[in-house]
């Protein structure tokens, strides 16, 4: 894929240039956006560096002007009948930093208040998330200074005593880098309290010491180079801060997370069977942070909102499934009263060489809002370039194997001659469409009439021979269905395919398959193919084309 990139590289730049930035009427300003005050998603797009301006690579991310915390990817597409087109995707978070951005406005922005909370008793949390390479670590070692500093120059109120333990994950095992990165153990007291075992907790006494622990510990971490990021980091780190007030006997948590970096499968190829395994285990752990943040999140919006209503389930809050879920504890067990603030940085190689992971990074951010899902619409704009007697040759061969990943984990039918028929002519199991259900139907599936309508053809109703029933008990392939012949059917339009719905995720623009939840669909009442990527970061799929 970056020989694809490299390759036509002067051609997305001209894409690119040609484009008119015109805001769209559908999107949300993260303003007026209702949002969780207590989770806040940034990004920071970090400075395209020398080594990616040397290696050819252009700038593919760019905030937008005149729409706060708002970034579009242009991506480029190859296309099978003529030259690659560009596909544009755009992305909101709650605050967006832009390459010029330093660490020291993020802190002024989004840490200095999680600070003052855990200084007040409260729980604070930040998470760095991103690709690798892409600047968490760089971020984060420099909050954790600013931190130090803010916390130990006197200018909070009160006096308090600070504690630090500065830890890291590596798959199970966990280490304490405070102490010459001796093994340690995650355990559950008899009271519920994780507690990290056998880690060294130490009672700051200045500025000067906090820094130097800082120091240490960031040369303790473990590291291993990944084809990206020369000193990449494959752990999570985490700094504990424990605020002790003496005078409430209370205490406030302050918890900086450089979490591992999301490291693509294509870099995985050129190591071995350990760091697939690595990889899968830290792409594991995210997720499952992922499913805790909005499950909390969603808990405390429920608890506020009176609990949850008779039919609604309560969140799920998986925190035991992972060691770094384990150790936040205090952050996601719901059963804790404790008052929590969390805020996460996605952090973004705006280089084309790195377009995938940083879509892959931006959703994952967007997962992590939870935005009321009726405000949420479709947003995908695809802009073709224009096509002309110069425009290059393409060899479409070459380019599904430069797709590899991409291409098997998206429900494009992969042979290329079907795509001259018309959809229709072409049904075959596997492929999403959209529809268009009558209202009665809506409301029978408990469809809402605003959203997109997809569903995943199954079969030909006909293959069918016996009654077939959803998990509900409803009967969804009648008699008459179950008799059409769908060879002749086809030819008029008649046939009836029996599908599974795909329903809208809890984000925008994110999808679920209910492969328990089927219907009959007339080929009628269908509109249109519609490719779906399946994103394994946040277990969601998204439309592609
Ligand atoms: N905002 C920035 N300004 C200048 N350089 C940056 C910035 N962010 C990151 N860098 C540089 O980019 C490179 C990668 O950054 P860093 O090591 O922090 O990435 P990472 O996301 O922690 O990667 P990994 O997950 O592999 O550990 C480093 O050389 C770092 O100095």
């Amino acid at each position: 894929m970056d020989q694809f990139y490299l390759d036509n590289a002067a051609l997305y730049r001209t894409l690119v240039k040609a484009l008119k930035p015109t805001p769209s009427p559908n999107t949300v300003d993260a303003a007026t956006e209702t949002t969780s005050p207590d989770m806040v998603v940034g990004a920071r797009i970090r400075p395209l560096l020398g080594e990616d301006v040397a290696a050819g690579f252009p700038c593919a991310v760019f905030p937008r002007t005149g729409q706060k915390s708002v970034v579009d990817i242009h991506d480029l597409y190859n296309h099978p009948r003529g030259r690659p087109i560009l596909k544009s995707f755009k992305y909101q978070v709650d605050s967006l930093f832009d390459s010029q951005t330093t660490t020291e406005e993020i802190y002024g922005n989004l840490v200095a208040k999680l600070v003052s909370f855990a200084w007040h008793g409260g729980i604070g949390t930040l998470f760095a998330y991103g690709q690798t390479g892409s600047g968490k670590t760089f971020t984060v070692n420099r909050l954790e200074q600013l931190v130090a500093g803010t916390l130990m120059d006197g200018t909070l109120e009160g006096q308090r005593k600070v504690y630090f333990t500065i830890i890291e994950l590596a798959g199970s095992s966990a280490y304490d880098l405070l102490n010459s990165r001796k093994p340690i153990s995650i355990l559950e007291d008899s009271f519920g309290v994780t507690q990290l075992a056998g880690a060294e907790e130490h009672c700051a006494q200045g500025r000067a010491e906090v820094m130097d622990l800082i120091e240490r510990a960031s040369s303790f971490r473990q590291t291993a180079p990944t084809l990206k990021n020369g000193a990449s980091s494959r752990s999570h780190g985490i700094c504990r801060i424990r605020i002790k007030n003496l005078s409430a006997d209370s205490e406030g948590m302050l918890y900086l997370v450089d979490l591992a970096g999301s490291e693509a499968a294509r870099d995985v190829v050129a190591h071995g069977a350990d760091r697939m395994r690595e990889t899968r285990d830290i792409n594991m752990s995210l997720s499952v942070l992922k499913d805790c943040i909005r499950g909390k999140v969603m808990a405390d919006a429920l608890e506020l909102g009176g609990g949850p209503m008779s039919k609604q389930r309560k969140p799920h809050v998986p925190f035991r499934q992972s060691a770094l879920t384990k150790v936040l504890k205090h952050v996601f067990d719901p059963a804790s009263s404790r008052a929590c603030k969390t805020v996460v940085i996605a952090c973004i190689n705006p280089s084309l060489g790195d377009v995938g992971p940083s879509k892959n990074t931006l959703r994952y951010a967007e997962m992590l809002r939870v935005v009321r899902p009726k405000t949420e619409e479709i947003q995908l704009v695809a802009v073709s370039p224009p096509t002309g007697a110069n425009a290059p040759a393409t060899d479409s061969k070459a380019m599904q194997g430069q797709l590899g990943l991409a291409t098997r984990a998206c429900s494009r039918n992969l042979s290329p001659n079907d795509a001259e028929l018309p959809f229709k002519k072409r049904i075959r199991p596997g492929m999403v469409v959209s529809w268009f259900p009558a209202p009665e139907v809506c409301s029978v599936l408990g469809l809402l009439e605003e959203d997109v309508k997809l569903a995943v053809v199954l079969c030909p109703a006909g293959a069918v021979s016996k009654p077939v029933k959803d998990a509900l008990g409803n009967l969804v392939n009648p008699e008459d269905d179950r008799h059409a012949d769908s060879e002749d059917d086809s030819a008029d339009g008649h046939a009836r395919y029996l599908c599974a719905l795909i329903v809208p995720g809890l984000m925008a623009r994110a999808y679920e398959l209910n492969l328990w939840r089927q219907t009959v669909i007339p080929l009628g009442m269908m509109e249109k193919e519609v490719i779906l990527q399946y994103d394994s970061g946040t277990r969601y799929y998204y439309i592609s084309a």
